[in-house]
């Protein structure tokens, strides 16, 4: 069996946010070998030299709901933004997906969004669902289309990097100390477990006098265990610390009985990676109670979904979480942000683009193989904090507020100054 792990997992692996801040500051950027000085567009390039760096990646983009278009909107404004000076020519190919599908089409899935996604390099996805569509049958919810679209892309490993930007550390209702440099990630399995498990239902109980019984299966092949545990593994060796802590609930249920086996018989093929095991109930409380201890955690989908909520709040805000869910390279990979799609703050200019934006460079990583676009991204991220920019969901005390339209404006505007190309 193969495995798709990135081969650039050096960031998630590694680089904590003080090193994106020392790269960013007044540098010069250099992409492959050439350094770019104050012009740097396509008519100050050679034709052989456009031809052999230009790159073109095709995306499917997915504004989704809620918060989904703003945040979306913002994000793109950054890819074309790095794009003109990194010679990366963008193709994005819009579709929809979710509650904004289902009122356009009736499915949140529509064929085509689907043709769109598998026919990109790459999938960038914002959030989906909201209250209009909560009365749904559960198959035609938002919510069926985004889990369809994950198993049809075979996206099985979902990773889910948390570190704490210094400038945060007042953001978090955590404690300073606790919190500082915070690094590490969650494999969260995303295609099976009780998500997806057969039977489920709601049903009349026979001579129940009406009462009905609802039911769910909470289910793992070993082969399901096998192909994220080497994502697991492989990301755990490619890391300083080496250490994996799979979390699951082996004192009580059989699926984690058998996860914890799978887990261990793998680790012989890993002697340099420390591995660990923990229950589920425990893990949430270390989370809060010591988070430095953590390396990499491998969980399942409904654990994994739970504790990565959880542990956005020692990043400051769920606004701040990006994620990549990769299958085996066979379909393309899907970014999209850990949160939904706020119907509270939703069309008020409030939302947090942080997160759409470091899936966006997460992409550009792992997908389209462009680090040193990623590291751009993260770098003008960093340097907007650094000057105290906040969306209300990270301010704190002596930071100035903004909102998600005039916080993308920030970013760009620093990768503007940063990368030293023309104002467009
Ligand atoms: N991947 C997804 O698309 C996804 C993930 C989670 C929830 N959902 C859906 O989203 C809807 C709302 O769910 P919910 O309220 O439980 O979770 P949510 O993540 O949408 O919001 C939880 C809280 O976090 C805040 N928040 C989330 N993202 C933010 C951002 N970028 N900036 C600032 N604040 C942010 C919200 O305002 C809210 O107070 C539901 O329909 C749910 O099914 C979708
Ligand atoms: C919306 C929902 C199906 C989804 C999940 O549970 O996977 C969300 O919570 C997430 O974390 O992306």
């Amino acid at each position: 069996m193969t495995v798709c792990v990135p081969s650039s997992l050096s960031f998630v692996a590694s680089c904590g946010s003080s090193c994106l801040n020392s790269r960013f500051r007044g540098s010069t950027v250099s992409v492959r070998g050439r350094s770019y000085g104050r012009r740097s567009t396509f008519g100050y390039a050679s034709k052989t030299w456009l031809a052999a760096n230009l790159s073109r990646h095709r995306v499917a983009v997915l504004p989704g709901d809620g918060i989904g278009p703003e945040i979306m909107n913002v994000t793109l404004e950054v890819l074309r933004r790095v794009g003109e000076h990194f010679h990366v020519e963008w193709e994005f190919a819009e579709a929809l997906i979710g509650g904004a599908a289902i009122d356009a089409t009736g499915d949140p899935l529509p064929m085509e969004s689907l043709a769109i996604c598998r026919s990109s390099e790459a999938v960038l996805l914002a959030c989906v669902g909201g209250p209009k569509w909560d009365s749904l049958p559960n198959k035609q919810r938002p919510e069926a289309g985004l889990l369809r679209l994950r198993k049809d892309l075979e996206a099985f490993a979902n990773l889910r990097p948390v570190r704490t930007f210094p400038q945060l550390l007042d953001a978090s209702p955590l404690k300073r100390d606790l919190i500082a440099e915070v690094d590490l990630i969650i494999v969260r399995e995303l295609t099976s477990d009780v998500y997806f498990g057969e039977p489920r239902g709601i049903e009349f109980i026979p001579e129940g006098n009406g009462e009905r019984e609802a039911y769910n299966t909470m289910s793992y092949r070993e082969s399901e265990i096998d192909r994220v545990a080497k994502v697991a593994f492989e990301l755990a060796m490619s890391r300083p610390r080496q250490q994996l802590c799979s979390v699951d609930k082996a004192n009580v249920l059989e699926t984690s009985m058998l996860w914890r086996s799978r887990v261990d018989a793998m680790a012989a093929a890993y002697p340099q990676v420390q591995l660990s095991h923990m229950y589920v109930d425990n893990a949430a409380m270390q989370l809060v109670r010591q988070p430095k201890q953590f390396d990499v955690i491998l969980t399942g989908n409904m654990f994994g979904d739970i504790l990565s909520d959880e542990a956005s709040m020692l990043a400051g805000s769920l606004g701040m979480l990006p994620s990549a869910s990769l299958g085996n390279g066979t379909f393309p990979g899907i970014y999209e942000p850990i949160h939904g799609s706020a119907p509270d703050i939703a069309g008020q200019n409030r939302a947090n683009p942080i997160a759409c934006i470091l899936s966006a460079a997460l992409m550009l990583r792992y997908s389209l193989k462009r680090p040193d676009v990623a590291d751009a991204i993260e770098s003008a991220v960093s340097a907007v904090l650094d000057r105290g920019y906040r969306t209300a969901d990270i301010m704190s005390h002596g930071m100035q507020q903004r909102g998600c339209i005039e916080m993308g404006e920030a970013i760009v505007e620093t990768l503007r100054e940063s990368l030293r190309a023309p104002v467009a």
